[in-house]
C-alpha cells in the first residue's frame, strides 16, 4: 500500500525519520513519486555504477547443469568456478521451480503490506534477534544508504519460524530452505572432495551448513539509479549462498582477473552460488568469496531471495586442518563465526576488507 503522503521533492521530509523509523523503506519514498534521488543516497562517484568498469566482451561466470551431479566433469566444473570465479549458476538443481516462484511471489507479498506491519519486524520493535526489517545496509554507520530494503530471517528452530516469522512468507521461506537443503549438500561435498577432503562426517557438515539465514531483498525502481548503488560492494560472510534473483537482473560480479565487472544474467529456473568469505577461510584460499554488488534500476522494482549457509554461530573456524597437515601454510587464524559475523554487520560494506578480521 502507498504511504498517504504525495509530494514529489523530499526538502520538507525527514528522509531517516520516513525511512528507517517509520518503517517505509525506499519502497515507500519510490511510491511518493520521487523526481530526484534524495541527497542521503548519493554514492561517492567510484562507487556509482560505470559502463567503464563493466567487462567488454560480457565473459560470463559458468551455468553449470547439475542433473548428473557425480559426474567428475560436473564436479570439476564446480571447484573451477568456485576456485576461479567465486560464483556460478546452477540449473537441473533439483529444487522445484514452485517452491521458487512461490518464495518470489511470497517476497512480494511482504513489501506490499502497511508500513506499520513491516515494523513489527524492526531492530527495535521485532521480538527476537533472529527476525529483522531493514533498509540500505547499516545506516547508522554508512555515509551514503543502499537503495534496498530487506526482511532478514536467521533460522532457528521450525517452531520458532511457525510463531515469529511473518505469515505472509514463513511456509514459502521455508520451504525453499529445505528444499534446498539436498542441492547444498552436494555442493559441500564436491568442493571438500576437490581439497582432498574425502568424507564430510557430521561435524565437518555442522561446520559447513550448520546455520541458515534467510534474506528477501527489495529493491524499488529508482529516480537516479547512476547516482546510488542497490548493494554496495561486499563479499558474503557465509559458507555459500545459494542467491534466488528475478528477470531484472542487476548483480555484478568482480572478474578477478581483470577487477572489471560482470554481470549475472537472470537465467530462468537458475539458482546463483557464490562461495562467502567462511569458506575461504575453510578452504585456506582455494575457493574465492568474490567482491559482488547490485545496480539500481530506473525502470523496475527488483527482488533477490539469498539463503546464507553457515557455520553455526558458536564455530571456530579456520583452515581445515587436513590443508595444514598436508604442509599448506594456514593463511587464516582461527575466529569464532559470530564476532566475525558481528564485525561484518557493524561497518557499512567496504568490498573485500572483512576478510582481514581473519588473516594471519
Ligand atoms: C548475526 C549474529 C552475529 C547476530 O547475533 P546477535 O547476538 O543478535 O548480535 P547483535 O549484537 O544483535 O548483532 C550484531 C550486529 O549486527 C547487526 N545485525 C544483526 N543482524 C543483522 C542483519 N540481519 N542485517 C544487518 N545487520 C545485522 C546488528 O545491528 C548488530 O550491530 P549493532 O546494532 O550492535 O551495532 C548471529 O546471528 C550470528 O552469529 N549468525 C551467524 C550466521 C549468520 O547470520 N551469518 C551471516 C550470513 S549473512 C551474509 O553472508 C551476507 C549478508 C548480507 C550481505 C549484503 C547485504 O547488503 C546484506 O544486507 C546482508
Ligand atoms: O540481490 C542480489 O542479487 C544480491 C544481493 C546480495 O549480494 C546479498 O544480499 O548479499
Ligand atoms: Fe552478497
Amino acid at each position: 500500500m502507498a504511504p498517504s503522503i504525495s509530494i514529489t521533492n523530499t526538502k520538507s521530509l525527514n528522509i531517516m525519520d520516513f525511512v528507517v523509523n517509520k518503517g517505509h523503506g525506499v519502497k515507500g519514498l519510490a511510491e511518493l513519486g520521487l523526481k530526484t534521488l534524495p541527497h542521503q543516497y548519493i554514492q561517492p562517484p567510484q562507487e556509482r555504477f560505470d559502463s567503464s568498469n563493466e567487462e567488454p566482451n560480457q565473459d560470463s561466470i559458468p551455468v553449470i547443469d547439475m542433473s548428473n551431479w557425480d559426474d567428475l566433469n560436473v564436479a570439476k566444473a564446480i571447484c573451477d568456478a568456485a576456485s576461479k570465479w567465486g560464483f556460478f549458476q546452477i540449473v537441473n538443481h533439483g529444487v522445484p521451480i514452485h517452491v521458487l516462484d512461490d518464495v518470489k511471489d511470497a517476497t512480494r507479498k511482504f513489501f506490499a503490506l502497511p508500513a506499520e506491519e513491516k515494523l513489527k519486524f524492526s531492530k527495535e520493535k521485532s521480538v527476537t534477534n533472529s527476525i529483522r526489517f531493514g533498509t540500505s545496509f547499516t545506516p547508522e554507520a554508512e555515509k551514503a544508504l543502499e537503495w534496498k530494503d530487506y526482511l532478514s530471517l536467521f533460522f532457528v528452530s521450525d517452531d520458532e519460524a511457525e510463531t515469529l516469522w511473518p505469515s505472509v512468507c514463513r511456509n514459502q521461506a521455508l520451504e525453499y530452505i529445505k528444499s534446498s537443503e539436498l542441492v547444498v549438500k552436494k555442493l559441500l561435498k564436491i568442493l571438500m572432495n576437490g581439497l582432498n577432503v574425502k568424507e564430510v562426517d557430521e561435524a565437518k557438515e555442522s561446520k559447513l551448513m550448520g546455520s541458515k539465514r534467510i534474506n528477501l531483498n527489495y529493491y524499488p525502481k529508482c529516480p537516479n539509479p547512476e547516482l546510488t548503488v542497490g548493494v554496495g560492494r561486499h563479499s558474503d560472510v557465509s559458507t555459500l549462498t545459494i542467491l534466488l534473483q528475478d528477470e531484472i537482473g542487476g548483480l555484478y560480479v568482480r572478474n578477478m582477473a581483470t577487477m572489471k565487472w560482470i554481470h549475472v544474467p537472470p537465467v530462468s529456473g537458475s539458482l546463483v552460488i557464490n562461495v562467502g568469505d567462511a569458506l575461504q577461510i575453510i578452504s585456506n584460499g582455494k575457493y574465492k568469496s568474490v567482491e559482488h554488488r547490485v545496480s539500481a534500476n530506473g525502470s523496475s522494482n527488483r527482488i533477490s531471495v539469498p539463503i546464507f549457509v553457515n557455520p553455526r554461530p558458536s564455530d571456530v573456524i579456520g583452515p581445515l586442518q587436513e590443508l595444514v597437515d598436508s604442509g599448506e601454510k594456514p593463511l587464516y587464524k582461527n575466529v569464532v563465526y559470530s564476532d566475525y559475523v558481528k564485525h561484518f554487520f557493524r561497518k557499512a560494506h567496504d568490498g573485500k576488507a572483512t576478510i582481514d578480521f581473519a588473516k594471519v
